[in-house]
């Protein structure tokens, strides 16, 4: 396997993403609409019985990944199982400061227990480096700036059918591989990062992350009465750079390279480099709980393979099969994965 051997991002023609000043708003308000007990994301609901009753209706469709993980684990018999997961919202409980986003030591044992059995990753919107601060775990792949920076693990990965990770050309033999497609966008970034940050200082609340291969503009802190503006002043800074976009998550707008390339191609591409896109032998898991997790969950749905994990307390439109509430619901999900696999190792041994 060699990281330059995928498809590779396919620059976006046309102002596909170019947004206006209303509709900058309306991705703000779409990325957390005001309702009852929730912080962001989701249908419209009117008062706390209409969101327990379509929460309701929505797990119907949705179930919980623990309830069914018998029905799950059956269709992963006799396959290769493989982990995906994001970060934020997933492995860490969303928090006012990106800098405290911590997973917790047991979540930590958990991941890594699980990347001992299965190939896993972290597909996340963070700077790679940023996120592996925070995971600390030498055994996964990460994927950081939604997939635009890939690496291996720096530790021989799982068994169970991943391939070793081979170094880019010309890299020293102790580094890591790493596939960046959109390296030639880091100095523009570079560049409306610090246009950002200057301009955005104005805003109570408001701050710019950089997330190597995306520049994130934050407003969880910040009050509604200035949305109007922050969202101008990113619109009107972005609108100068005609290789850039805009999109969003949860409480934040992203800059990003105008280029074909997303969480869901990121998998698309792990799959291909590890050898896990036999639909028929492997099943793929990905846990997220964001829009942009949508994408992963989306080609799972056009493969008719793999499964989708929404992490939620709320109904909210998604192409994922199954939901679990937080990030506490994915370690359990996590620790009876793990624990499946070991029983199945044993049930293995005991008939040879
Ligand atoms: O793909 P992810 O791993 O989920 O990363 C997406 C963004 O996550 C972070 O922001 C989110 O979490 C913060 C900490 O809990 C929260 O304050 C913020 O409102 C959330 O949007 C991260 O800071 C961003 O850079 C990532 O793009």
């Amino acid at each position: 396997m060699a990281w330059r051997t995928g498809p590779q991002p396919v620059v976006i023609e046309g102002p596909r993403q170019a947004v206006g000043g209303a509709e900058i708003l309306d991705l703000m308000r779409a990325a957390s609409p005001p309702r009852q007990g929730e912080e962001d994301g989701g249908l419209d609901l009117y008062g706390e019985d209409a969101v327990a009753v379509q929460y309701k209706a929505w797990k119907k469709l949705h179930p919980s990944a623990l309830e069914f993980f018998d029905s799950i684990t059956s269709s992963a018999r006799d396959k290769r199982v493989a982990v995906f997961l994001d970060y934020d919202g997933t492995l860490s409980p969303i928090v006012e400061d990106p800098e405290r986003a911590f997973m917790s030591d047991q979540m930590r044992a958990v991941v890594k227990e699980v990347a001992t059995l299965f190939p896993t990753a972290i597909i996340s919107g963070r700077g790679r480096e940023k996120v592996f601060s925070f995971v600390k775990l030498s055994e996964l792949y990460y994927a950081g700036s939604h997939g635009l920076d890939i690496a291996g693990p720096s530790r021989a990965p799982a068994g169970n059918g991943s391939s070793e990770a081979i170094p880019v050309d010309g890299a020293e033999k102790d580094d890591l591989s790493v596939f960046q497609p959109a390296a030639e966008y880091v100095p523009l970034l570079d560049e409306i990062y610090a246009r950002l940050q200057r301009e955005v200082a104005p805003v109570p609340g408001a701050f710019v992350e950089h997330n190597k291969f995306s520049v994130t503009v934050h407003f969880r802190r910040v009050a509604e009465q200035y949305w109007e503006q922050l969202g101008e002043i990113v619109r009107t800074v972005v609108s100068e750079y005609p290789k850039l976009r805009t999109t969003h998550g949860r409480k934040v707008l992203e800059v990003r390279p105008k280029v074909e390339w997303n969480k869901g191609t990121a998998l698309a591409y792990l799959l291909k480099a590890l050898d896990l896109d036999d639909s028929s032998g492997v099943l793929p898991l990905y846990i997220g709980d964001d829009r942009t997790d949508e994408d992963a969950f989306n080609l799972f749905q056009e493969r008719g393979c793999g499964c989708g994990i929404l992490v939620s307390t709320v109904a909210k439109p998604t192409a994922a099969a199954y939901s679990l509430r937080d990030p506490s619901e994915v370690s359990d999900f996590l620790h009876r994965l793990v624990k499946w696999r070991q029983e199945d190792q044993k049930v293995d041994q005991a008939s040879q």
